[in-house]
């Protein structure tokens, strides 16, 4: 999906500027990464862009269709947001198993891509959500949020308990989500560990302005240099002295003396399991179907 502002402006209902003069042309198939302070406004672009506030100044076309006119123009395509108060939804703390919860949100009718998500992710499906840990609870949000195939994916840094090994297949998926499917990717963190050449797309962000725009191709590593050096033509970076690399190489020590979950010939039937607790959740009371609403089309 194609995202196009032009002296796009947010105000708070204080009155307090949001984003100011913010343009944008954003092609399909990008990852955009969002860079800036706490409180710069990265988390006010993708709530505009998720649709979630108005805008009264400037344009913003997605797909070359304002998103906020009902007539719909045949250019339509799924938004996905999720964002810090869709990661912190406690229903995912509750006694209840996952298959239920991703069933919710579709996991019989996508069940291909159910399945290559479940694995991704390294989810056990028989975890039960109040006995999964923090990282483990947030794959489970992950595989759901990430389930409808979406256009336009608006992530506000909903990998921090992920470990290494995880972040890196999940960063992998959604660069393959980019190249096959030309869906759109925007990103905001704090977290740079594995983003080196990830992203086609770096935006600066500061007091709700855009302060410059990278593409990832004028971005150069250097050998030993303390330095960044910033010109018109090129960005110059230290190579990283993360122990990324490392974490990562342990971690993948560990999934391999372990195995992939797939490789359990013990592992039972994911419909099977499915079917058992739908029948046992599924009554009025306990409905989470309107659970996470993340997804709108345009
Ligand atoms: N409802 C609101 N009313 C008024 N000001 C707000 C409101 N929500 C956020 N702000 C302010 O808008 C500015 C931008 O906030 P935003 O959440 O977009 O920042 P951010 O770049 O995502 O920061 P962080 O890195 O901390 O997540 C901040 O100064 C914040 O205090």
């Amino acid at each position: 999906m194609s995202i196009y502002t032009e002296n796009l402006c947010y105000t708070f209902p204080s009155n307090k500027v949001g984003l100011y003069d913010i343009n944008l042309d954003i092609k399909p198939g990008s990852r955009v990464l969002l860079v800036g302070p706490n409180g710069a406004g990265k988390s006010t672009l993708l709530r505009v862009l998720a649709g979630q506030k108005l805008i009264k100044q400037g344009r913003l076309l997605l797909n070359g269709t304002d998103p906020f006119k009902l007539a719909s123009t045949g250019n339509s395509g799924i938004i996905t947001y999720l964002g810090t108060e869709w990661a912190s939804n406690d229903i995912t703390k509750r006694d209840i198993p996952v298959t239920v919860l991703i069933d919710s949100v579709g996991g019989t009718n996508y069940k291909e891509r159910r399945d290559l998500l479940i694995n991704m992710l390294d989810i056990d499906i028989t975890w039960r959500m109040n006995q999964c840990s923090d990282g483990e609870r947030r794959r489970v949000q992950l595989c759901m949020g990430l389930l409808k195939p979406w256009d336009l994916l608006l992530l506000d840094e909903v990998t921090v308990d992920l470990d290494v090994l995880v972040r890196s297949r999940l960063l992998a998926f959604l660069r393959q989500e980019t190249e096959h499917r030309n869906a759109t990717i925007v990103y905001a963190t704090h977290i740079f560990d594995g983003l080196g050449d990830w992203s086609s797309e770096i935006i600066h962000f500061r007091g709700g302005c855009v302060v410059a725009r990278h593409s990832m191709e004028r971005v150069k590593y250097k050998d030993n240099e303390d330095t960044v050096q910033e010109t018109e033509l090129a960005v110059e970076v230290p190579k990283s002295k993360s122990i990324y690399p490392l974490a990562l190489n342990w971690l993948e020590q560990d999934l391999h003396l372990r195995g992939e979950r797939t490789e359990d010939k013990t592992r039972p039937k994911y419909e099977d399991l499915s079917q058992l607790a739908n029948n046992q959740y599924y009554d009025d009371k306990e409905r989470v179907t309107s659970y996470f609403k993340t997804t709108r089309k345009i």
